[in-house]
């Protein structure tokens, strides 16, 4: 391992690696939609009116827009209740025009967001959070059928970028659903040698000083500083 002098940061070009994989998405949706006649259909469903959430998924609809896949919008209001969300899902699945559905998390307090996320056709789960995809995600030599996407979107930033994670020591900061915990089980199936950083966790700096890849996922900005020398 380098030696503390040698560390030297490089800021990787989110926006550009973003959209040069735009470009090859839109290519790849235009041979398909040639071939078979149909264009890739994308559900976007939103519950309620929480303002980040309304600009995750406007930003979903726009990225859809721009590489050519059909977006299916659907805006549900705070007071659904689960059974009806559940039926909304049922219609999704039924569709034939539709091919992957997300259900923007959090869902309000009053609704089970497992029961709800374990009604998307397994086929549709392009989020991977149905507790099959994640659970083959969890297990060694199993694939699930798709991976959650910001934790895929970090191993596809490093790759492009020529980082190698074999035999490396990885250190996730953060043991969320969404992103710290399947981050770590992409990285342990990428053969890094793996530890999960989070609130309880002792001398949290000593730990993180030791990685070679650092993924912050603790929902919150500067949590990993300059001071602990590996960025
Ligand atoms: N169905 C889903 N719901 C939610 C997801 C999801 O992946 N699927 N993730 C979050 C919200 N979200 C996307 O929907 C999302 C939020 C934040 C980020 C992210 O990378 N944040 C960066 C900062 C980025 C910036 O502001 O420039 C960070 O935290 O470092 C990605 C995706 C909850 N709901």
């Amino acid at each position: 391992m380098a030696s503390q002098s040698e560390h030297k940061a490089t800021v990787i070009d989110g926006k550009l690696i973003a959209q040069t994989i735009r470009s090859e998405i839109a290519e790849e949706v235009r041979q398909l939609s040639e071939k078979y006649g149909k264009v890739p259909g994308l559900a976007v469903v939103i519950v309620g009116n929480r303002k980040d959430s309304q600009s995750y998924v406007g930003m979903k609809r726009k990225a859809c827009a721009e590489v050519g896949i059909q977006s299916f919008d659907m805006d549900l209001p705070e007071q659904i209740s689960e059974a009806e969300l559940v039926s909304k899902v049922h219609e999704l699945n039924a569709n034939p025009d539709v091919h992957g559905i997300l259900v923007q998390l959090p869902l309000p307090k009053h609704i089970n967001e497992e029961k709800v996320l374990s009604e998307i056709s397994l086929a549709k789960d392009v989020d991977g959070f149905h507790p099959l995809n994640i659970g083959k995600l969890a297990m060694k030599d199993r694939e699930p059928l798709f991976q959650p996407c910001t934790p895929k979107g970090c191993l596809e930033l490093l790759h492009r970028s020529g980082v190698s994670i074999k035999g490396k020591r990885a250190v996730v900061v953060g043991r969320s659903n969404i992103v710290g915990l399947p981050v770590s089980l992409l990285l342990l199936k990428a053969d890094a040698t793996v530890t999960v950083v989070h609130s309880r966790s002792n001398d949290q700096e000593s730990i993180i000083r030791e990685a070679d890849i650092i993924i912050a996922a603790a929902g919150q900005p500067m949590m990993v500083t300059g001071h602990n020398d590996c960025l």
